[in-house]
This record gives C-alpha cells, sequence and structure tokens, in this order.
C-alpha cells in the first residue's frame, strides 16, 4: 500500500520507495550536502558508499531528521517528510541504526528491546531473539555486558521492532570480528524491506547490495548496479582509493 500526499492509499503498491531529491542539508549554516539525489524502490538495497568525510553519515542522519535541512525534498511512499521530527519520520517507516549504536547500557537486553516496540505487543519480541539467538541467550544481560557484536545485534534489532519499511543502517560492521561479520549481514541478508547501507567493508556491502551509489564531497558522484562496480576495479579506485582483490 502507498499513501500518496493527499493521504490517499494507493493499494496494491509496496511499501518502502525512499525519493530523495536535490537534497542540500547539513550542521547549522555549513552545507555538507549539495544536491543529493537518489530513489531506492521497495526491498530496494542501496549501498551508500564513499571516502570518508563525504557525506554518508549526514545524508543517512538527514534522511531522519537529525541535521539542518536546507532544500530539497525526501519522500517515504509519496509523503513529503519535509520539517517532519524524527518520531513522524519513524511512523513514517524510516528505521535508523546509527554508527554509535543506540544501546542504553543501563537497562538489560529485554528492557532495550522494549524501547523499540513503539505500542507493540510483548509477544514481538520473538521476532527480535529468532533473528539474532544470541540476544535471547542474553535477555537478562546489562546491554554494558554486551560484546560489541550483541550491541550491534541490539540496536538493529530495536530498530527492527518499530517494523520500518526503510532501515538505514551506518557502518554497522565497525569494530566487529570477521565471524561477526559474516553473522550479522546472514541475518540482514533476510530481512523484506528497503535498505540503506553505509559501509566501509566494501566487499561485504556491495555483495549485499543491488545499486550503488558513491558520493564525493556532498554530491552523488557515480550511481549503477551493485555487482557491476564490485567487478569495476577503476570505479573502485577513483571513488574510494581502494580495489576489491580478484
Ligand atoms: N555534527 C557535526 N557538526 C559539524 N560538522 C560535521 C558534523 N558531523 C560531521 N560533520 C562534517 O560533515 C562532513 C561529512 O561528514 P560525514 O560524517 O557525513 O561523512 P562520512 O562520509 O560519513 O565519513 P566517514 O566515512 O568518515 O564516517 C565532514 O566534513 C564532517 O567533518
Amino acid at each position: 500500500m502507498r499513501i500518496d500526499q493527499t493521504g490517499t492509499r494507493q493499494h496494491g503498491t509496496e511499501p518502502g520507495l525512499l525519493e530523495v531529491s536535490d537534497l542540500r542539508a547539513g550542521y547549522g549554516a555549513t552545507l555538507i550536502l549539495e544536491g543529493v539525489s537518489f530513489t531506492v524502490p521497495p526491498r530496494g538495497r542501496l549501498a551508500l558508499l564513499g571516502r570518508n568525510g563525504v557525506g554518508k553519515t549526514t545524508t543517512l542522519a538527514t534522511l531522519v531528521g537529525q541535521t539542518t535541512r536546507h532544500g530539497g525534498s525526501v519522500r517515504v511512499d509519496g509523503v513529503e517528510l519535509g520539517s517532519l521530527s524524527s518520531s513522524a519520520r519513524a511512523a513514517a517507516g524510516l528505521g535508523y541504526v546509527p554508527q554509535t549504536r543506540d544501546v542504553f547500557k543501563s537497562l538489560t537486553v529485554e528492557e532495550n528491546l522494549i524501547t523499540g516496540l513503539k505500542g507493540r505487543p510483548r509477544g514481538a519480541l520473538e521476532e527480535a531473539y529468532s533473528l539474532f539467538p544470541r540476544l535471547g541467550e542474553r535477555r537478562r544481560n546489562g546491554g554494558g555486558e554486551l560484546s560489541g557484536g550483541e550491541q550491534q545485534m541490539l540496536s538493529v534489532a530495536r530498530a527492527l521492532l518499530g517494523q520500518p519499511t526503510v532501515l538505514l543502517l551506518d557502518e554497522p560492521l565497525e569494530g566487529l570480528a570477521p565471524v561477526i561479520c559474516d553473522q550479522l549481514m546472514d541475518a540482514l541478508s533476510k530481512l523484506e524491506m528497503t535498505v540503506i547501507l553505509v559501509e566501509q567493508q566494501i566487499d561485504r556491502a556491495l555483495a549485499f547490495a543491488d545499486r550503488v551509489v558513491f558520493l564525493d564531497r556532498g554530491r552523488v558522484a557515480h550511481a549503477g548496479p551493485a555487482d557491476g562496480a564490485a567487478a569495476d576495479s577503476a570505479l573502485l579506485e577513483r571513488h574510494l582509493g581502494v580495489s576489491l582483490a580478484a
């Protein structure tokens, strides 16, 4: 189902269409994004890549209303997010897992998850434990007692309990051991929603995504299929300064 700008529900269309158009935003008067545009279809997976400081985190933070917007538009299923509050954006379908991992260290795993229920019945917690069995085993442990990987699972699981149609993930693999990265990517690959993934592990990001956008100094420098990009060492070298091992 899709809701257009007049609030009319259009049946038969899957939710999760994200349309970003000429987005200009930054911090106070400082402009970081200088006209970013891309579209992700329902259930589409976009890898948002680029060198350090090009505006990847700022793009995600702008989508959830945490920066100063100077212009452009962001629409989820046809609804303009404009100057909506962060909670209204969540209600429109956005879920956000920030780079800092949103875990309350003084609460237990289960209490952390409950904060993500947003009015849903407690039984919905089983969705989180089914996706990440490790969280079920540690449900009575404090958030501060968790390993980095468990904290990341908790942060992702909490966002998912809000039933987003568009999930924004900012460097979820940062600092995690390879085996934990495997587990997390395995869980993420089962998700049936639109996902934007910002990630430094380029090979994993491109294997997960179907499309890629490279940012450079607050603008889209290249957009295209993810598998084509993974095989194009000149492209990776140009936009990231790296190439993947053959
Ligand atoms: N809170 C802030 N206030 C002012 N400037 C900021 C703030 N956060 C980020 N910036 C600046 O915005 C620019 C883009 O940063 P951003 O974090 O979006 O880049 P990024 O592509 O995510 O980089 P990285 O890969 O290093 O995380 C940088 O010049 C950064 O210094």
